[in-house]
């Protein structure tokens, strides 16, 4: 029985994946062997030992201590793409929210008072004030051009605007799906200077930590807009807020309110909407559960943002041994002879590494005693061993 302890709602679609006799699934359990998480903040908790893998209903996973998880072998999984629609749909919004000053215009609306006849007059009279604009013609610059920024870049260039990417770790995937109309920035620089609105779309690390900061804001074109649904830490809060209030920045449109900004009258602060549709939480749920499934069955590993892609073919009457080890020279090797020295014969065998991260799956004929398996667990680098 695995034992599954999940930190936020996790859609029933997802956890219908993960069948009843084989797991308990609870927002409270002892020694769980996994925990499936949204956004709620896994720094700050203590992550029980018994954890072998965490899985991320969604893309983003700032809010979970990756480097010290994968010290101890644990991979961690996300729903790469799964929730890219939903934010896109919300990010369009964003620039119509902007160009036609929608929310402002409705709250004007919203607090006028009087008969119908008054209403009208005051509608007549207001309405110079939210004079907007037209989305063709202007400039839109998508940072990041990942599973939500081709899909933005692709749907504003629809849309008629001029489109400016830039993502210089772009893979091959995405470089097909962008269209052929999205042109590249050559540096973010090059895009601040060329756009009337920019939208962010990368991962909070320490290296876009505030890179939406005074100096690039500096380089926009008057009255422009920035759009962040990605994380808060990703702009410089007061450089924003400086540059709204000497009218260099006509609006911030986010997905973060924060207290200096969400009451700004050229803000838009949503509460973290950008993956809340059913459809997003259950394309999420299901592609989590089902990665971690099979992580944990199999000992396969796909979508996880710090271990290789390793999948490997069950071989008939076999055990899977599955290894997380340090990337560093001759693990196979001892690996290996623990086994021949307890006479036991590899059908098959996958070795792939990540940066500092290696990772092994083993198909040993029969069956693997625990004393091998505590003799492979004591060769110094190995991480985590589990026959299966
Ligand atoms: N508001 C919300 O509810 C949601 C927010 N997000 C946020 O959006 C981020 C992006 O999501 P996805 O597109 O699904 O992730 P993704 O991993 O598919 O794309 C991120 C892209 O950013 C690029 N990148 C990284 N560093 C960069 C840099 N310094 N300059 C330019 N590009 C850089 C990467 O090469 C990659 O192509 C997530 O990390 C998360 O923080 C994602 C989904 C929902
Ligand atoms: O997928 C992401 O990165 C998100 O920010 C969505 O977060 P959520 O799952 O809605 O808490």
């Amino acid at each position: 029985m695995f034992r599954v302890l999940t930190l936020n709602n996790i859609s029933v679609r997802g956890l219908e994946r993960l069948p009843r006799d084989r797991y308990e699934v609870a927002s409270a359990l002892s020694d769980p062997d996994a925990v499936l998480v949204r956004s709620a903040d896994m720094h700050s908790i203590d992550i029980p030992s018994s954890v072998i893998a965490v899985g991320r209903a969604g893309a983003g996973t700032n809010n979970i201590p990756v480097a010290r998880l994968s010290e101890l072998g644990v991979p961690v999984f996300n729903a790469p793409g799964a929730n890219a629609n939903a934010v896109k749909e919300l990010v369009i919004a964003g620039l119509f929210l902007a160009a036609r000053n929608i929310c402002q215009a409705w709250d004007y609306a919203r607090q006028l008072t009087g008969s119908d006849e008054e209403i009208d007059v005051a509608v007549e009279q207001g309405k110079k004030k939210f004079v907007g604009y037209e989305l063709p013609g202007r400039t839109l610059g998508v940072i990041g051009l990942g599973a939500v920024g081709v899909e933005v870049a692709n749907a504003a260039h629809l849309l008629g605007m001029r489109v400016l990417g830039f993502d210089p770790q772009i893979t091959v995937q995405r470089a097909w799906q962008l269209s052929s109309g999205v042109e590249q920035a050559l540096s973010l620089d090059d895009l601040f200077s060329r756009c009337d609105m920019v939208t962010v779309h990368v991962p909070l690390l320490e290296g876009t930590r505030g890179f939406v900061s005074a100096a690039r804001l500096r380089l926009l074109k008057e009255k422009g807009v920035v759009l962040n649904f990605s994380r808060a830490g990703i702009v410089d809060e007061s450089a924003i807020l400086e540059a709204l209030e000497a009218g260099k920045l006509g609006a911030y449109i986010c997905d973060f309110p924060t207290r200096l900004l969400k009451n700004h009258p050229k803000v838009v602060a949503l509460p973290h909407l950008g993956a809340s549709t059913g459809e997003a939480e259950e394309n999420c749920a299901i592609m989590v559960a089902d990665t971690l499934k099979d992580f944990l069955e199999n000992g396969n590993i796909r979508h996880s943002v710090n271990f290789p892609e390793a999948v490997l073919p069950r071989t008939p009457n076999a055990t899977r041994l599955s290894i997380a080890n340090e990337n560093v020279p001759n693990m196979v090797g001892q690996i290996s002879t623990a086994l021949a020295q307890a006479s036991l014969n590899i059908a098959d065998l996958l070795n792939k590494s990540r940066g500092g991260l290696a990772y092994t799956l083993i198909d040993v004929d029969g069956s693997v005693a625990t004393p091998v398996l505590e003799q492979i667990r004591k060769i110094e680098g190995v991480l985590n061993v589990r026959a299966l």
